[in-house]
């Protein structure tokens, strides 16, 4: 059993991480500032700190009453739309936030951290699947935000022995299969919550951005990895941590287009997605879709819930059950 500190453990991600390391029996301590995470979704086994990663006290003063076997951090803001209007304050959440973390780490004697990144770092890729020798080369200040922790986080490993795993997420998508946590955030921008919910009634029809793209069918196409096997990946990184820091590039390996996923929302649900077509987004890449060939041959991880139907149906289930996410357990 080891010890391990999460970031943004209340948000979708990090719960589904934190719930990962609790079944596995570990213990965890999560330290959020609830801006987007819910504290119903922090799971009743971990403990919970109320506090904003700009806190570098805090943050010594966490290291220094408990010594974790690694640190996960997830917290930073990560809607791109937003970050080209506000550059600035991204860099200060995602790149001062994250080295506030890696400085408390070193100083705590914690030499183990996982940054979740993205696969915005890439921009729009020349090819896919995407490797992780592809050019990284971001188009929006969420991207550079990670790319840049990712950069420092090479030269923390020389100067203070800090080893980290940068993992680029691909699309996080789905929820628990035992319906303990889901996805929930105001406002849901992601298409498989935001399909699901206006074929539930609960959001006005879906909008599919961009209908012209030159894929098989003319909407985007996106690699949507099941969130329990992205919390999977961070335990199976960990031991690759003593031969040295790691970048992984992490999805199915297989794309789906904005209709594909509506044709899964219908065989789920049974019912027809509203939707209207419209422009595309701006900032869109038409395809994104990994190359997970090194994270599988350097730590054996492998997808479990790699069908698009069970991704789906694991998010359907749990909006189906919670139709206010953690609003209504918040209320109750
Ligand atoms: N969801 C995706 O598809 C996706 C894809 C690629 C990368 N990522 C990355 O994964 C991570 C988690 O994403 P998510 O979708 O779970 O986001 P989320 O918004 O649901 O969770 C983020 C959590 O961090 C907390 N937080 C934010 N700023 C904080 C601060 N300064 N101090 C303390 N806590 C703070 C929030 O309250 C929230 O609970 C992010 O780093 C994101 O960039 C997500
Ligand atoms: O209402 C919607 C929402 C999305 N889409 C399309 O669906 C696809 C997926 O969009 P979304 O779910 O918003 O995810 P992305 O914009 O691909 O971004 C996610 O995945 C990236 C990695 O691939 C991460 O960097 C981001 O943090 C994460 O939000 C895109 O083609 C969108 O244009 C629609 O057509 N209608």
């Amino acid at each position: 059993m080891a010890r391990y500190l999460v970031s943004g453990g209340a948000g979708y991600v990090g719960s589904h991480l934190v719930l990962t390391l609790l079944d596995a029996g570990h213990e965890v301590v999560v330290v959020d500032d609830l801006s987007t995470g819910h504290r119903n979704a922090v799971p009743p086994g971990a403990t919970f700190i109320q506090a904003n990663l700009s806190e570098r006290r805090r943050l010594d003063d966490i290291f220094a009453a408990w010594k974790f076997d690694a640190v996960f951090h997830l917290a930073a803001l990560s809607l791109v739309g937003e970050s080209m209007q506000q550059p600035l304050r991204y860099c200060r959440e995602n790149l001062a936030n994250s080295v506030n973390l890696a400085e408390a780490a070193v100083k705590g004697g914690c030499l183990k951290y996982v940054l979740s990144s993205t696969a915005a770092v890439f921009g729009v890729p020349k090819s896919v699947p995407i490797t992780e020798e592809a050019e990284t080369s971001p188009v929006n200040p969420y991207g550079l935000s990670k790319l840049m922790m990712e950069q420092a986080l090479a030269w923390a490993e020389s100067a203070h022995g800090l080893r980290s795993a940068s993992l680029r997420y691909f699309n996080a998508a789905g929820a628990d299969p035992l319906g303990r946590a889901g996805e929930d955030h105001d406002p849901e921008t992601h298409l498989i919550p935001r399909a699901i919910m206006a074929t539930l009634g609960h959001a006005p029809p879906l909008h599919v951005f961009g209908t012209d793209y030159d894929t098989p069918d003319g909407t985007a196409v996106r690699d949507y990895v099941h969130v329990m096997d992205l919390a999977a990946a961070h335990i199976a990184v960990l031991p690759r941590l003593e031969q040295g820091s790691v970048r992984y590039n992490l999805g199915n390996g297989a794309g789906h287009s904005v209709r594909e996923v509506m044709a899964a929302v219908e065989r789920v649900s049974g019912r027809k997605v509203p939707h209207e077509n419209g422009p595309r987004r701006a900032g869109d890449p038409p395809a994104l879709v990994a190359s997970s060939a090194l994270i599988r041959a350097e730590t054996g991880w492998r997808p479990q819930h790699a069908s698009l139907d069970e991704i789906v149906r694991t998010a359907w289930n749990w909006h189906a059950a919670h139709p206010q996410g953690y609003g209504a357990r918040e209320a109750a």
